[in-house]
């Protein structure tokens, strides 16, 4: 492919999409009772976070008659904000439960754990509780699991049946079916980006309910200690959900060199990601490794600039919808799952790119 027409492909970046890039899912399911799911919502500044939208399509896929709650825990004018963005967030939410105390300021592991093992014998058994694959879920979930003593089922991509899922194995390599057998509930986390949020012009309203706290014993949250958070540039868009992700490898060669990506994402109004082996050289923090062990993508138009495609870093972007490569090398593996390709070199590349696209409008 040459330059110039990497160029117009870019400048008509909705011509990029295929037709059937918003692929549909067909759900099998021999549903014979209600089902009834518990969602641990993520927010941030009284908003819910697009990942726990997701995990509410993802729950509607488990059954017709499913019925939908949305547990937020934190503590403040922030977590009621987040609790009535929540109520409206799909029409498919039929309750918002908020636990609202200093006891959940911070998303640490073990008391989170506990809320949910706590509200489930409060508020009755849920048949499936659910998280987004997010650092948040992985990291409760598997807690979760354990206080109830379930199995977990972890990265699901597709579901088939109420107890029925499909998840990736050798670092998205394969796909595995499996079918649940435990006792319940069923513990999912959900692979956010293979269940996308589409438009619904239905809206409702779902009822808020503050779950009491006060049996909620203090020795449930004195394990765990809250240091501290550092959150990186918050202009950009979310690397989790960015339309446009521009990801830069080592090749880059420096943190300076980096800004090229950078200024490239920019100019594109899309995150910035990272393969493993510039984050271990240190040209950016590992919140942007996108792979394997870093993050799952899934944009309208991903960019690899100097990135050879190694499987690890593959397995991270593989839904995204059209994905463009330029790399010096013929051979380099990227190119093989490449929609647009352009061997050469990405320090004259990305110049050319800044200069020539449009401003960000
Ligand atoms: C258990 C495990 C988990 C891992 N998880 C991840 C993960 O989550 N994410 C991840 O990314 N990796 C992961 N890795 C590492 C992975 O195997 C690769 O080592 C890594 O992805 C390589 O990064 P890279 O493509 O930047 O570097 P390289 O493999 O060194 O490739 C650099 C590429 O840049 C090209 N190049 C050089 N100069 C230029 C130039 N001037 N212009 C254009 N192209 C140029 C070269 O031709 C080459 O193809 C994991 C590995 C293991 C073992």
């Amino acid at each position: 492919m040459t330059r110039a027409l990497l160029l117009r492909a870019l400048t008509k970046k909705k011509k990029l999409v295929p037709p059937n890039a918003h692929r549909s899912i067909s759900i099998i399911t021999n549903l014979s009772r209600c089902i009834s799911t518990l969602i641990l919502a993520e927010h941030e500044s009284g908003s819910i976070k697009p990942q726990t939208v997701s995990t509410v399509v993802a729950a509607n896929q488990l059954g017709e008659s499913s019925s939908v709650s949305l547990l937020l825990a934190g503590s403040g004018s922030s977590l009621q904000e987040a609790a009535s963005q929540a109520a409206s967030c799909h029409p498919s939410v039929s309750e918002v439960l908020v636990a609202d105390s200093d006891r959940f300021e911070y998303p640490l592991a073990e008391p989170w754990a506990k809320l949910v093992d706590f509200v489930r014998q409060q508020r009755g058994d849920y048949s499936h509780i659910l998280a987004s694959s997010s650092s948040f879920g992985k990291n409760i979930l598997p807690r979760v699991a354990a206080l109830l003593d379930v199995s977990p089922v972890t990265d699901v991509v597709k579901i088939l049946g109420p107890n029925e899922f499909i998840r990736p194995i050798y670092a998205g390599n394969a796909l595995c079916r499996v079918r649940y057998t435990g006792p319940g509930p069923c513990v999912l986390t959900i692979r956010t980006t293979s269940f996308p949020v589409t438009p619904v012009t239905e809206s409702k309203k779902a009822t808020i309910s503050q779950i009491d706290l006060s049996n909620f014993k203090e020795e449930f949250v004195s394990r765990s200690r809250y240091v501290g958070q550092s959150t990186q540039d918050t202009e950009r868009p979310d690397l989790g959900s960015a339309r446009v992700v521009v990801t830069g490898g080592r090749a880059l060669k420096s943190v300076e060199n980096f800004k090229l990506i950078e200024n490239l994402a920019e100019k594109l109004g899309g995150a910035v990601g990272a393969t493993r082996a510039a984050v271990d050289a240190g040209y950016v923090p590992n919140d942007l490794q996108v792979g394997q062990t870093g993050k799952i993508v899934a944009p309208e138009l991903y960019m690899a600039f100097g990135v050879s495609g190694a499987i690890q870093h593959l397995a991270g972007i593989k839904d995204s919808k059209v994905i463009v490569a330029v790399n010096k090398d013929a051979d380099a593996p990227i190119f093989q799952v490449a929609d647009y390709g352009l061997v050469g070199d990405l320090f004259e590349v990305i110049p050319e790119l800044l200069e020539k696209l449009p401003e960000k409008k």
